[in-house]
């Protein structure tokens, strides 16, 4: 089926199912990607029916992300289970810490690729943003996945003020290493928690990063259906940025749709007041025509963040 367009004429081709809150983590940003707690999870059995429905109604991409997808003990039978509907792409962003462990499987499950959030290389950056000792166990992970033929993996960058700014050279030169993508990601707020002071603090600019890639750049690239987000070419390795604050072009060019850990639809990251119930109705028995009308009231309620300026 063709995809269905939002109000604004975007396209819904890719969605993205956080399938848990857990994390083994504790990061200093970390916004547990727009969510409100639960501990209500859904089973694989319930997140094959999402996919199903998804993949009725033109959805071409599935990414699992969390909190943590790794920390789920039965995250090999989910991605089985979602494989058999024949995506064109099956991702998962993790933090790594369990990839070594799990890449292989994940592999023969039918999962396409990984994107790793990493921010730095340097192990007591590592320990002051997560909290953790896992840097070693993360690159670990990271050199596994590529060796099992996960492709592309990438590693997510979040740039922080006076924490990680001057490391994206290291990180360009580790990644370029392994044939791996690195995404440089702008620092985000969320509605959902007050971190503004954090934001002030940390908070980098990317543009002078932007300026400088096109200045060294081979080659150019914007990938149309996903925000406008530019790749930089450069001596054989690759970096994506991803730069939504102020930042018109990102939000007109989203194609993607989201699951909420409790089953809600999601019609925007920043945002958790237009959610729309998908997984009480399945509980309650709702047939496919009913849950497919409350996906699209989901893909009715998008609309763009950051909306271009009038004058
Ligand atoms: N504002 C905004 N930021 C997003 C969105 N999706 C991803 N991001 C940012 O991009 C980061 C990386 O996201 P991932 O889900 O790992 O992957 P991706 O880069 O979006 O997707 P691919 O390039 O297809 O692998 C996230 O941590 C967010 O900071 C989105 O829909 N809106
Ligand atoms: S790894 Fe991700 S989910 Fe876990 S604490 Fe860090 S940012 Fe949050
Ligand atoms: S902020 Fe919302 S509309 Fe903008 S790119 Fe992210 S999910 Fe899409």
């Amino acid at each position: 089926m063709k995809a269905i367009k939002d109000p604004f004429n975007r396209p819904i081709i890719s969605l993205r199912i956080t399938i848990t809150n857990r994390c083994d983590e504790n990061c200093i940003y970390c916004h547990h990607d727009g969510m409100v707690n639960s501990k209500d999870e859904m089973t694989p059995e319930e997140i094959y029916k999402i996919c199903e429905i998804s993949k009725d109604l033109g959805i071409q991409r599935v990414r699992l992300s969390g909190g943590e997808p790794l920390i789920r003990k039965d995250i090999v039978e989910i991605i089985e289970k979602i494989s058999k509907l024949n995506f064109r792409d099956i991702s998962i962003t993790t933090n790594g810490t369990m990839l070594e462990k799990y890449a292989e499987k994940l592999k023969d499950a039918g999962l396409d690729r990984v994107n790793v959030s990493l921010d730095t290389l340097n192990p007591e950056t590592y320990k002051f943003i997560t909290k953790r000792d896992y840097l070693d166990r993360v690159k670990r992970g990271i050199v596994k996945a590529v060796e099992v033929g996960l492709n592309p993996v990438k590693i997510n960058m979040v740039l922080m003020k006076g924490i990680n700014e001057n490391e994206v050279k290291d990180m360009f030169y580790f990644t370029k290493e392994y044939g791996i993508v690195l995404q440089v990601i702008e620092l985000m707020e969320s509605e959902n928690c007050d971190d503004s002071k954090f934001n002030a603090e940390y908070h980098y600019d990317l543009t002078s990063l932007e300026e400088e890639l096109t200045k060294i750049a081979d080659d150019i690239k914007t990938r149309e259906f996903m925000q406008n987000r530019k790749k930089y070419f450069i001596d054989g390795g690759e970096i994506e940025l991803v730069k939504p604050i102020e930042n018109t072009n990102f939000c007109k060019n989203c194609t993607r749709l989201r699951i909420t850990p409790d089953g809600k639809v999601k019609p925007c990251l920043l945002r958790n007041d237009n959610l729309v119930e998908l997984l009480s109705y399945m509980r309650e028995g709702a047939d496919d025509e009913i849950l497919k009308k409350q996906y699209i009231k989901g893909i009715n309620n998008r609309e763009p963040y950051t909306h271009e300026k009038e004058d």
